[in-house]
C-alpha cells in the first residue's frame, strides 16, 4: 500500500516524504494498520497545495465530497474511521508549534501527540465534552433548530461544558439557557465522537421536565427555534415524509439529523420508548 501512495504521491510530482505525516487510526480485523494523510487539497496554506483536485479525482477514480455531506452517504464504521482521521490530522496541523517556546513540534510516529523538542513538553490530541439531551414532557420531545441548520431541520440541544462543569450540571445549564427549563430527571444514553466544530466528545442522555413545567422560552440569542413534537410527528419525521412547519413565513419539511448523528439515535430510542409505554400492560 505504502508502494501504490508513494507512486500516487510521485505522479503528482510529490515526495515520498509526506508519508510520515501520517496518523494511526485503526486497525483491520486481520490487524493490518490503517493510516490516515492530509494531502491538503482543500487548504491554500499547506505544503501540498499544488496537488491539483480534479486530477486526483481522475486519478483515484471518485469525487471529493464534504465530510457534513459525507454522513447520508457513509457506513457507521467508515464514518467513525473518516471522523477520526479528520480530526487528528486538523490537531496536527493545528498544533505545529509549542506554545510555550514558540519551537516547531514533533509528531511521533503513530500521531498520537507531539512533542517540543526544546522543552520536551508533550501535546496530546483533546476532545471537547459536549451534552446532547432529549428532553420529554413524557408524551411529547423538545427540539431545537439553529439558524445555521438546513431548512426544517430540528435536533436535540446540545452545548459544551464549560470548565469545572460535571456533565449532570452542563445539562441542566444548558436546558435552562438555551429554553428557560427546570429538569426533573436525567437519564444516560450513549456516547460519539463528533468531528465538527474541532472534536467533540459528545454524551447523549434523555430528560424529562417537571410536570406542568412545560413552557419554553427560546434563548434567540442561541437558538432560531425550539417546540414540542408529537410521538407521531417524530415518527413521520423519522420516515423521512414531513410534516411540513411554518418557519419565518415559509414553510418546510420538519427534518431530523441523519442517522450517523447521535442526536438521530437519541430520537429514534425516545420513540421507541413511547411507543412500549403506550402498549396495553
Ligand atoms: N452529533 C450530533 O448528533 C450533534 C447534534 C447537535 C449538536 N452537535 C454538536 O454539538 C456542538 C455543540 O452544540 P452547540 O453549538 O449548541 O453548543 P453551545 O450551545 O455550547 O453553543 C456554541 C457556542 O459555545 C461556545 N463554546 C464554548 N466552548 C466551546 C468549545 N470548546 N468549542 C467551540 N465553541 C465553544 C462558542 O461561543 C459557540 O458558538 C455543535 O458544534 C455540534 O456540532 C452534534
Ligand atoms: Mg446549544
Amino acid at each position: 500500500m505504502t508502494k501504490e501512495l508513494e507512486s500516487l504521491l510521485g505522479k503528482f510530482g510529490q515526495d515520498a516524504q509526506v508519508i510520515e505525516d501520517s496518523v494511526l487510526i485503526g486497525c483491520s480485523d486481520q490487524h493490518e494498520a490503517w493510516f490516515a494523510l492530509d494531502l491538503g487539497l482543500n487548504s491554500s496554506s499547506s505544503m501540498y497545495a499544488s496537488i491539483p483536485k480534479p486530477e486526483m479525482e481522475t486519478e483515484l477514480r471518485g469525487s471529493f465530497v464534504e465530510l457534513r455531506k459525507a454522513l447520508f452517504k457513509l457506513n457507521s464504521m467508515d464514518s467513525s474511521l473518516l471522523f477520526t482521521a479528520q480530526a487528528l490530522l486538523r490537531w496536527h496541523d493545528n498544533h505545529q508549534f509549542c506554545s510555550r517556546s514558540g519551537q516547531p513540534t514533533k509528531k511521533n510516529m503513530a500521531g498520537s501527540k507531539r512533542v517540543c523538542p526544546s522543552n520536551k513538553i508533550i501535546y496530546y490530541p483533546q476532545m471537547a465534552p459536549v451534552v446532547i439531551i432529549l428532553v420529554s414532557d413524557g408524551s411529547r420531545c423538545l427540539l431545537a433548530r439553529q439558524s445555521s441548520f438546513p431548512k426544517g431541520l430540528y435536533s436535540a440541544l446540545a452545548g459544551f461544558c464549560d470548565i469545572g462543569e460535571c456533565i449532570e450540571d452542563a445539562i441542566r445549564r444548558e436546558v435552562a439557557e438555551e429554553v428557560g427549563l427546570e429538569l426533573e430527571s436525567l437519564q444516560y444514553s450513549a456516547s460519539q465522537h463528533w468531528p465538527f466544530p474541532n472534536s467533540s466528545l459528545m454524551i447523549a442522555c434523555h430528560a424529562t421536565v417537571k410536570p406542568g413545567h412545560t413552557e419554553i422560552q427560546v434563548n434567540l440569542r442561541e437558538l432560531e427555534a425550539a417546540a414540542w413534537f408529537s410521538h407521531d410527528e417524530v415518527v413521520t419525521a423519522l420516515r423521512g415524509e414531513g410534516p411540513y412547519i411554518q418557519q419565518q413565513n415559509k414553510t418546510s419539511p420538519f427534518s431530523l439529523p441523519p442517522k450517523l448523528a447521535i442526536a438521530h439515535q437519541l430520537i429514534k430510542e425516545w420513540v421507541e420508548k413511547q411507543a412500549c409505554s403506550s402498549l396495553p400492560a
